[in-house]
């Protein structure tokens, strides 16, 4: 979590605020009564965090990250709060407004202001501790008669009446883990879970298990040691979809945290070399705490923008496979990150320059791994349900991989969620539906024409090669059949936007 540094000018504030803490501190609170106040502080300098990242539309975390990181201690009590208070927050910030008690002071710290005013209206009520809760409960009445107020302008008598009319996203779907295959068999891992809880395997990916929805894991020493990574199954299907053989040199091309990365090194058995690629700094460090948990031993970081690596670098020259996960729009995950909870989401923004961006960069750096000499397959995958990123970044590509001799090829073929059929052989991509899976990926492979036989011999191989890919890269470049083709699924397509546009819309 980013830790602020006090400036010149809320230093006093900050000062204040310790000596507050340190009469709390030796104030005969009675437990729970502290408890609740650390809590609130707490719950406000991360909901401070979100909100922050949300309006710059630059979020440093989810939110579930933010709280589950280490530092905080109360972790179920902050997650409930900062739930809870974005959850009401329009409403908060309405009540506020009118009741007009908000001097620069309390302005400053508004988090901590939003955080005390939902536990006064909505929550449990608040006791005289803090110099915040003693302020805001002096003008108790009038939040209360303001936000009556408020809900009557809405023809709403009550606040559950209100939800009750906005329809929330379940994402309610079983919670998978990984196993860290470097570090324990899968059968002991059910095993030990077991003990616990109630566990199965996947029946698509052998090292997943599955365990009930909002079984939380995140304290299990499991999960403390690396032998489990909390990973969801859309997220875990990627590595997979590229299956690099033990002994192979494998890119994974945009690398932190670094999930897929040691992902791979899993399914390559400590054999051969992965070179993870990291562009920001800052999150170098979580990707080599993510490296050091799994235990994998041959993996290489490399600080560096993916599109300034040299593919006629003779360090690269034997590079069988690329894993290009790259920045995405994120709106896959969106629910299961509570993104919905968001002042911009609830407000059904769509950042339209930011995808075309996303989606520009996509390309490129697409283009860039068809460039490797050595190179048999590549995998594309995002965590977007948008056909920008997905299926019209792959689209627009297909001529251009079709003349580095690639071809796309069909991972998990039982598999029943596919593209967006907005080209002929988008039956060969994989989508994941949040609905359904928890979270919206999308995984693209594309396998060089000559490694074929080398792909089919594959022990576990879960693809089948797409052979017709080739006369269909020719179509996209004949644009008369493709526009027909296009316009053909124009109106299915037009239903599904419509549909991915009602499941933004209601969250
Ligand atoms: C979607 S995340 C990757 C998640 C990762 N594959 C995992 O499963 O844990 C995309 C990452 O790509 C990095 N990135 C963005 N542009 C890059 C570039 N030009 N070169 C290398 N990394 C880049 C971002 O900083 C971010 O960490």
């Amino acid at each position: 979590m980013r830790i602020r540094k006090p400036t010149q000018k809320n230093k006093k504030n900050v000062a204040a605020a310790g000596k507050e803490e340190n009469e709390v501190k030796t104030a005969k609170l009675k437990g729970a009564e502290r408890s609740a106040y650390f809590a609130r502080r707490e719950a406000a300098k991360i909901l401070r965090t979100v909100l922050e990242g949300d309006a710059n539309r630059r979020a440093l975390a989810s939110i579930k990250t933010l709280v589950y990181h280490p530092s905080v201690r109360n972790k179920k009590a902050t997650f409930a709060l900062i739930c809870q208070t974005l959850k009401h927050l329009p409403i908060i910030n309405d009540v506020l407004q009118a009741a007009s008690i908000l001097n620069t002071k309390w302005k400053k710290q508004q988090e901590l202001v939003y955080i005390i005013v939902y536990d006064i209206l909505f929550g449990q009520g608040v006791p005289l501790v803090g110099d915040a809760e003693k302020y805001l409960m002096r003008h108790k009445d009038p939040l209360h008669l303001h936000l009556k107020k408020v809900l009557s302008r809405k023809n709403v008598t009550t606040v559950k009446e209100l939800f009750a009319l906005q329809e929330v996203p379940d994402v309610s779907v079983p919670r998978n883990v990984r196993v860290n295959t470097l570090k324990m068999d899968v059968d002991s891992a059910l095993v030990e879970l077991q003990k616990k809880y109630s566990v199965q395997k996947d029946d698509l990916l052998p090292d997943l298990l599955v365990l009930p929805p909002g079984t939380d894991l995140h304290d299990h020493p499991l999960v403390k040691n690396g032998s489990i990574f909390l990973q969801g199954k859309a997220s875990s299907m990627v590595a997979p979809a590229l299956s690099p053989e033990p002994g192979w040199e494998v890119l994974d091309a945009c690398a932190a945290p670094g999930n897929k990365t040691v992902h791979l090194a899993a399914l390559m058995k400590r054999k051969g070399r992965i070179i993870a690629c990291e562009l920001k700094k800052e999150r170098i460090k979580r990707l080599n705490d993510t490296i050091k948990l799994s235990g994998a031993s041959n993996i290489q970081v490399l600080n560096e923008d993916f599109l300034n690596i040299n593919p006629k670098d003779p360090s690269y020259s034997k590079l069988k496979a690329i894993l290009l996960d790259p920045s995405c729009s994120g709106s896959g995950t969106a629910a299961s990150r509570l993104d919905h909870l968001l002042p911009s989401k609830a407000a059904g923004d769509i950042d339209t320059e930011r995808l075309n961006k996303l989606a520009a960069f996509q390309r490129k750096a697409l283009q860039h791994a068809f460039l490797f000499p050595a190179l048999e397959r590549i995998v594309y995958s995002t965590c977007s349900i948008n056909q920008i990123e997905n299926e019209d970044v792959v689209k627009s590509l297909l001529p251009i991989a079709e003349s580095y001799g690639f071809q796309l090829a069909k991972p998990f073929p039982e598999w029943q969620c596919r593209g967006l059929p907005v080209f002929e052989g988008s039956e060969n991509l994989v989508r994941t539906d949040p609905a359904k899976h928890g979270e919206g990926f999308f995984i693209a492979l594309f396998v060089k024409k000559d490694a074929n036989l080398s792909a089919r011999s594959h022990k576990n191989d879960n693809r089948t090669l797409h052979n017709s890919t080739r006369a269909r890269a020719r179509n996209v470049r004949r644009k008369i059949p493709m526009f027909i083709h296009t316009n053909m699924f124009k109106m299915w397509l037009h239903g599904q936007l419509n549909q991915h546009q009602n499941w933004r819309d209601r969250r």
